[in-house]
């Protein structure tokens, strides 16, 4: 740990960063702290700019405004190869020397980071990557180089992992075991950053998530957090039959018709108003079962795409 990092110190640092690449600006004034030990999900629509934090954080690109701080350091300064040597980075369109084999692709970046060969072999494993260890990568598909490319990210367990979109390419038993491997670095304590337009798969694995639009961070802190901002309603199902007196009732609690159906009622409230109708619903004569659904990732997103909430 150097002088500079503090313990309790971001794992990843913005401070008023911009990016300009000649008349796009591709981030702008961003402020962004990335606590350690979490997973962190970004998001935003194509071109939103979060590539491009990435490699700012990386210090493959240097910001045209601003601060960049990465494991207490400067991610370009001099001790940058060093703090770099403790991040993985998963690309976007992760690209190998095809002639290559994927064992020999993996004791490449092994010998890059300084990591022991040995580890190789058992990481292709984990992997699902054995039987094809020996064969040219140009031989492999899709979904086997995205596990090679992540193979390679997670070399060296490293203390903050940088995602760019890490799932593209897996089949589903893939995805779940690469999320359940997150869960096992951020256990031990790794950070992680991953993009994602895959909301359902981001929505129940980050801790916390920063929404990206044109550049601007629109939005950061937890679902919950996202969902009292944005003062989005939920849904609640009565199911039942004979449940008038109680529309009539929700109705004019909520201040929102109920709708009523063959099956039962659904309710559109606000979240200070959830309680107060849970209550009633499950005190009411005829109600066979209650659901609710709050409002989902993709739902906050849309709410955020819609109002350019933040953008200028
Ligand atoms: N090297 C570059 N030169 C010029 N413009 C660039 C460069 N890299 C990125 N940009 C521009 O910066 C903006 C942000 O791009 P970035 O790749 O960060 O977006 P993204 O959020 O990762 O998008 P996607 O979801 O499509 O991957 C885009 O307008 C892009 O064209």
């Amino acid at each position: 740990m150097s002088r500079a990092e503090q313990p309790e110190s971001p794992a990843a640092e913005l401070e008023g960063v911009g990016k300009r690449f000649g008349r796009v600006e591709a981030v702008r004034a961003m402020d962004l702290a990335i606590p350690r030990g979490r997973i962190l999900g970004l998001l935003g629509h194509n071109a939103a700019g979060k590539t491009t934090v990435m490699k700012m954080l990386l210090g493959i690109l240097a910001p045209t405004t601003g601060r960049v701080r990465l494991l207490g350091g400067e991610p370009r300064g001099a001790e940058g190869a060093r703090i770099r040597r403790r991040v993985g980075y998963l690309p976007e369109n992760v690209a190998f020397y095809d002639q290559l084999t994927g064992a020999e692709v993996l004791a490449f970046y092994a010998d890059l980071k300084g990591v022991d060969r040995r580890r190789c072999g058992p990481m292709l494993e984990e992997m699902g990557l054995a039987h094809a260890a020996h064969r040219k990568v140009r031989t492999y598909s899709k979904g086997m180089r995205q596990r090679l490319g992540l193979a390679q990210a997670l070399l060296g367990e490293p203390d903050l992992l940088l995602l760019d979109e890490p799932t593209v390419g897996l089949d589903p038993q893939a995805t779940e075991e690469f999320y359940a491997r997150l869960e096992d670095l951020r256990a031990r304590g790794t950070t992680v950053i991953l993009s994602s337009h895959i909301l359902a798969e981001i929505e129940d694995r980050a801790d916390t998530l920063a929404i990206l639009g044109r550049g601007h961070l629109l939005a950061q802190g937890d679902l919950r957090d996202l969902r009292r901002r944005t003062g989005l309603q939920l849904r609640i199902r009565i199911s039942g039959t004979g449940l008038g007196d109680l529309r009539d009732e929700l109705t004019a609690l909520t201040g929102v018709a109920a709708e009523a159906d063959d099956t039962g009622l659904t309710v559109t409230c606000g979240e200070e108003q959830k309680l107060a109708v849970l209550q009633r619903a499950t005190a009411a004569e005829h109600v066979t079962d209650v659901d609710m659904t709050p409002p989902s990732l993709a739902d906050i997103y849309t709410h955020f795409g819609l109002t350019g909430e933040g953008a200028d």
